[in-house]
């Protein structure tokens, strides 16, 4: 990148200096932030109250990452002259599905249980975990068909399962992949694991809360490589202890790092700190992704994946 533009680091340590730092005019020439997911433990989120400091002359904004619900779009296309937003779809896919396969094999058989009976020295726990289930025969459902969905349907299709699908828009059939399109409703119905691939935003907020799990089958598992957000913790909770939902595999969590200690106290829950995409080979894809989103805006003047809000802009 330094071949065709001067990089610049900020100072700041927390989001007040951030904003005083932009306020200051020191930032100002910059003409495109390359954003990491971990920056926003020094900035917060760019909602509106730091998209309207952002240095002046700020026209693009690539995200490393393929959500990017930590970035205000509605704020960035709003700004005169708007600032556009790009993430790294695609590159994320094989990473995070394959974490959601791992978390949904280890659901099925209960393998957190005895993984954690053994090494408390109590090989397979008192009374013995009960048997698990295989995934062969079962329907998969999946919440949000996109680059992860269509990817964790192919995996879970050599491991003998159904696919069943919903989506904001339903797809050809080459790109759904033989896989049913279904409402929202019968999705919930049908699903023996439920896997939720779909962004966090204000439209999907708690899309999976008491009403949904009443309307799921007895005994299904849940898996949630997404936004913890899109799921509603609390809810989530209540429903393992009912019984409702026997098992869940979670990467994402409402409050990261924080986790809702029934979660944590609970062995049917097979947890990761969300792992999903942290490989070397994905974090690399990732940069590289963002970076060509740079390079193509700079050179061009567009970035190479914008964000679906801002395809219009
Ligand atoms: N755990 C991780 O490390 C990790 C890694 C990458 C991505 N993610 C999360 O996974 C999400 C999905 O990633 P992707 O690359 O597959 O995104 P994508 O944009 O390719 O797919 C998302 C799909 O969800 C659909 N959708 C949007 N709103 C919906 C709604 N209300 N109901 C039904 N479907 C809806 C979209 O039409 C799209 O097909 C990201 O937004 C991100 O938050 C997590």
């Amino acid at each position: 990148m330094s071949n065709i533009a001067e990089i610049i680091e900020p100072q700041a340590k927390t989001r007040s200096e951030f904003i005083d730092e932009c306020k200051s005019g020191k930032l100002d020439s910059v003409h495109a932030i390359y954003r990491t997911f971990a920056s926003v433990e020094t900035t917060g989120r760019f909602d509106p109250e730091l998209v309207a400091v952002l240095p002046k002359n700020l026209k693009y904004l690539a995200h490393v990452g393929a959500g990017y619900d930590q970035v205000d779009v509605k704020a960035c296309s709003e700004r005169d002259p708007p600032i556009r937003v790009s993430n790294t779809p695609t590159a994320v896919d094989n990473a995070t599905a394959d974490t959601a396969v791992f978390l949904m094999l280890g659901a099925l058989r209960g393998f957190n249980v005895g993984m954690t009976s053994l090494r408390q020295n109590k090989w397979r726990g008192e009374p013995a975990l009960p048997l698990g289930h295989d995934p062969q025969g079962k329907v998969l459902g999946i919440l949000g068909m996109g680059g992860i969905g269509r990817n964790m349907m192919k995996k879970c299709t050599a491991f003998g399962m159904k696919t069943i699908y919903h989506n904001r828009n339903r797809l050809d059939d080459d790109k759904s992949g033989g896989a049913q399109y279904v409402s929202f409703d019968e999705l919930l119905a049908q699903s023996d694991v439920l896997s939720l691939n779909l962004p966090l935003n204000n439209h999907t907020r708690h899309i999976i809360s008491t009403a949904e799990f009443a309307k799921m089958k007895k005994d299904v598992v849940i898996i949630n490589t997404a936004r913890g957000a899109v799921m509603d913790e609390d809810a989530l909770v209540k429903a393992l202890e009912s019984g409702q939902v026997r098992s869940v595999g979670l990467d994402v969590f409402e409050e990261e790092p924080k986790i809702h200690p029934g979660l944590v106290a609970n062995p049917n829950v097979m947890l990761v700190p969300h792992l999903g995409t942290w490989t070397f080979e994905t974090q690399a894809a990732m940069e590289e992704w963002a970076m060509d989103n740079l390079r193509s805006a700079i050179e061009t003047g567009k970035l190479k994946s914008p964000v679906p809000e801002q395809t219009d802009l």
